[in-house]
């Protein structure tokens, strides 16, 4: 899905979540586990403000294992609780389940202690597009279905869609926005897959992504290209791969669209292997 996100979309936008909120005890914040910070609105803690928060990292299958770990430590040392999951696969759901009602067993207790029945914790999943809130939500429909009337919503009738006994998803999912105005975050952004190829230059966005695995993941580029060695200089590098991958004009010039193109396909589709785009120590410089 693209959204052009113009200021009155934006408003909209944080309106729809800041209703939905009424409705539900904990937050779901969902998140790309290859760039857990990119991937988030930023202006997410003053939307959700108070209410318990669940961070998941999904896509946790084509993310670096030992940086979501770090992901996850920074999360927590943030005050929220954090897991990763692959909604695509159905893995985690279990926890999430687990997570959202430690979250709220202070107030769900004091409740009890009221004589009030305990009654399922009611979530809401909030993300940027693209982070898989619709597949997670899938996941558990199918897994649990069992969907329940409306409840009185707000605007609109929502859907709740119950997970077992324990667990009320609402069925429509908070769309933030995503930090874009940060070119970093843009290219990161771009370079997972989460933007749309039109919006930056293909190349561009090649670069970075060379660069970047150059730098992190050098072997895992050497082993997908079939090279020895990494050129420092991104315009041999792009010849190098080009070349391998027959990617030449007449006159045996490299097409470098072509390249770029093949390069960001197979490292969105997880052939260059299990990759993350930042970490929690440079996560200062995204939040500046
Ligand atoms: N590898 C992998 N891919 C996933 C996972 N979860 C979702 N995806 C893929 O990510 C893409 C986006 O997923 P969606 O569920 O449409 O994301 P969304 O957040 O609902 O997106 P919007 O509708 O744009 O807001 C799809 O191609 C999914 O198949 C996951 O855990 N692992």
């Amino acid at each position: 899905m693209t959204i052009q996100w113009f200021p009155g979309h934006m408003a909209k936008a944080r309106r729809q979540v800041t209703e939905q909120l009424k409705l539900i005890d904990v937050v779901i914040e969902l998140v790309d586990a290859r760039l857990p910070a990119s991937s988030r609105n930023p202006m997410i803690d003053e939307i959700i403000a108070h209410k318990p928060r669940l961070v998941v990292l999904n896509k946790a299958d084509m993310a670096d294992e030992r940086l979501t770990r770090k992901w996850i430590a920074y999360f927590e040392q943030k005050g929220f609780k954090a897991i990763s999951i692959n909604a695509q696969a159905g893995q985690g759901m279990k926890e999430i389940t687990a997570a959202c009602k430690e979250l709220v067993k202070e107030k769900f207790d004091r409740m009890i202690a009221k004589g009030v029945n305990p009654r399922a914790v009611r979530a809401l999943i909030v993300g940027i597009p693209n982070v898989g809130k619709s597949t997670l939500i899938n996941k558990i429909a199918k897994k649990n279905i069992a969907k329940t009337g409306d409840r009185p919503g707000v605007t609109t009738a929502q859907q709740w869609i119950k997970v077992g006994k324990e667990l009320e998803l609402l069925d429509t999912p908070g769309i933030l926005w995503p930090k874009f105005e940060d070119e970093l975050v843009g290219l990161r952004l771009a370079t997972s897959g989460a933007i749309k190829d039109a919006i930056l230059n293909l190349q561009d966005v090649a670069v970075y992504a060379l660069r970047f695995l150059s730098a992190h993941y050098p072997e895992k580029l050497k082993e997908r290209y079939n090279l020895t060695h990494l050129s420092e200089d991104i315009v041999e590098l792009f010849d190098d791969i080009g070349k391998r991958r027959g990617c030449l004009l007449s006159g045996g010039i490299i097409d470098y669209d072509k390249t770029a193109e093949i390069v960001l396909r197979e490292l969105r589709a997880g052939k260059l292997g299990r990759i993350t785009f930042e970490e929690p120590n440079e996560y200062a410089e995204i939040e500046a």
